[in-house]
């Protein structure tokens, strides 16, 4: 397990990763604080945005726009301890509570370091079983949130599982699910630049529980590689919820908060929803697919500069060897016109993520081998003859793995993955147009005002200013 640490340091491991990876690392990797940063501007104060009358009280709990979980959860003032201020906190973790961490675990070594402090792998005494357990200390609200929230969404495969919360006099230890396989970002370094293939799947988990937590009126604020863990079989799990907010529908945020290479525009200049974190995950997916961030700057501002005023290109040089539907989702998630950036469900229909999904794949297959039945496989598209070679891989990788969908990829991508060429991204393209977006949305993704269009900075200027990422 890699180290890291989060804010204006690099990453513990960062020296060792540069002799390796220089040039990748630099160019995805975020050492910034957006914390840091407003600490030093004295503006980190998080607030509702364009709130109603009804959330004041809420506001003082320091749940800014948390819609109730438990009924005391938002009308209890902060610091008051957790289980007044987590109305939804189970019984099992309340029962955690009432021994000492030591008395339960063993600390076995430390396996990250956050902002908080250490994460340490730890084992139970009883059943030998292996965690890995966080220390918060307590002071900020933020820890609260954190906990609350993340007892809020736990159950999902794709959020790292809160076992049991110790609670002691000036700290909390959270006792979670054990993500053994390193953190995405860590990944990335390794591989660089991501087929197609593989990464739709990665990323396609990466918006499940992106809408899992939309849909649980959670907005997680810091989506980024360093913050999405593997477990050994691959699969995703997304970490870190200390800077995750409640938000109910209708309502907005404020406040600088997340990475600065991940964050969107109008976390920048006032307002905004859970739409920040469809933004992050393009960032994400732009490091997928071409090994680079969009946004780059030698300076805090100079990356400010550019989230703002940036026209990114996916027209011309990297991104002429990326399908034209990658492409267009990309310009759909990172468009600064927030009502015209897509949802998280918008995005799992797209189709570039249907098309390279084991579902989808296996569903062109069937028509594939229909077709041939009725003896038209000489008219087949290559397109779909590539992909029925392909299903037999993915089947291999799901008998195997537990996590289908990465493993799929990961077995497709081990051996011959489907080519994107002319007649596969043509076919993408037809695809595209089949997307059903409602109509008003429709006209504003294509508009004037739709995808981003323009100038990206060349990889040399991304090396040169990656230094700082
Ligand atoms: N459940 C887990 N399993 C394995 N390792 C973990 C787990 N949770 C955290 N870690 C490790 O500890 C590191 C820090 O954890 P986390 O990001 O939750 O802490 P943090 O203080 O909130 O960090 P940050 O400074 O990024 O906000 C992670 O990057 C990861 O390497």
């Amino acid at each position: 397990m890699r180290k890291k640490r989060k804010g204006s340091e690099t990453d513990a491991t960062e020296d060792e990763l540069k002799q390796g990876h220089d040039s990748r690392t630099s160019i995805i990797r975020s050492h910034y604080s957006l914390e840091d940063y407003s600490r030093l501007k004295k503006r980190c104060k998080e607030d509702a945005g364009t709130q109603p009358i009804g959330s004041f009280k809420s506001r003082l709990a320091g749940i800014a726009t948390a819609p109730p979980c438990g009924a005391s959860s938002s009308l209890v003032p902060a610091g008051r301890g957790l289980k007044r201020k987590i109305g939804c906190i189970d019984v099992h973790t309340q029962m955690g509570r009432k021994n000492k961490i030591e008395d339960d675990h063993t600390k076995v070594e430390v396996i990250g370091h956050g902002k908080f402090g250490s994460v340490w792998l730890c084992r139970s005494k009883a059943s030998g079983a292996e965690f890995a357990c966080k220390t918060l200390r307590k002071g900020e609200e933020t820890v609260h949130r954190e906990v609350e929230i993340m007892q809020h969404l736990s159950g999902h495969t794709g959020v790292v599982t809160l076992h049991s919360v110790y609670e002691e006099a000036d700290c909390f230890h959270l006792v979670m699910e054990l993500c053994s396989g390193g953190r995405l970002i860590d990944q990335m370094v390794e591989v660089g630049q991501y087929s197609e293939q593989r990464a739709a799947n990665i990323f396609k988990d990466v918006m499940w529980v992106i809408k899992y937590c939309h849909d649980m009126g959670v907005v997680h604020r810091d989506i980024k590689p360093e913050n999405i863990l593997l477990t050994t079989s691959g699969k995703i799990k997304l970490a870190d919820f200390g800077l995750a907010m409640r938000i109910s529908n209708g309502q907005t945020l404020s406040g600088l908060a997340g990475s600065p290479a991940y964050v969107a525009p109008e976390v920048l200049s006032g307002n905004y929803s859970e739409k920040v974190d469809i933004w992050s995950a393009g960032v994400l997916l732009h490091a997928l697919l071409v090994a680079a961030l969009p946004f780059k700057g030698d300076s805090l501002e100079a990356v400010f500069d550019a989230i703002k005023n940036v026209k990114l290109d996916f027209h011309s040089g990297v991104w002429e060897t990326v399908s034209k539907p990658a492409r267009d989702l990309m310009a759909r998630m990172l468009t600064r016109d927030v009502s015209a950036r897509i949802t998280a469900d918008e995005v799992l229909r797209h189709p570039w993520i249907l098309f390279y999904t084991e579902r989808t794949l296996r569903t062109l297959t069937i028509k594939s081998k229909l077709k041939n039945q009725v003896g038209a496989s000489h008219h087949h598209p290559a397109i779909l003859s590539g992909v029925e070679s392909d299903e037999n891989k993915i089947d291999r990788g799901s008998r195997n793995d537990e996590s289908h969908a990465l493993s799929s990829s990961e077995s497709l991508n081990s051996e011959s993955e489907v080519q994107d060429e002319g007649g596969f991204v043509d076919a993408l393209a037809v695809a595209i147009s089949n997307v059903r977006i409602s109509e008003p949305k429709r006209s504003r993704l294509c508009g004037p005002s739709g995808p981003i269009e323009q100038q990206c900075s060349s990889n040399l200027t991304a090396n040169a200013l990656c230094r700082a990422f």
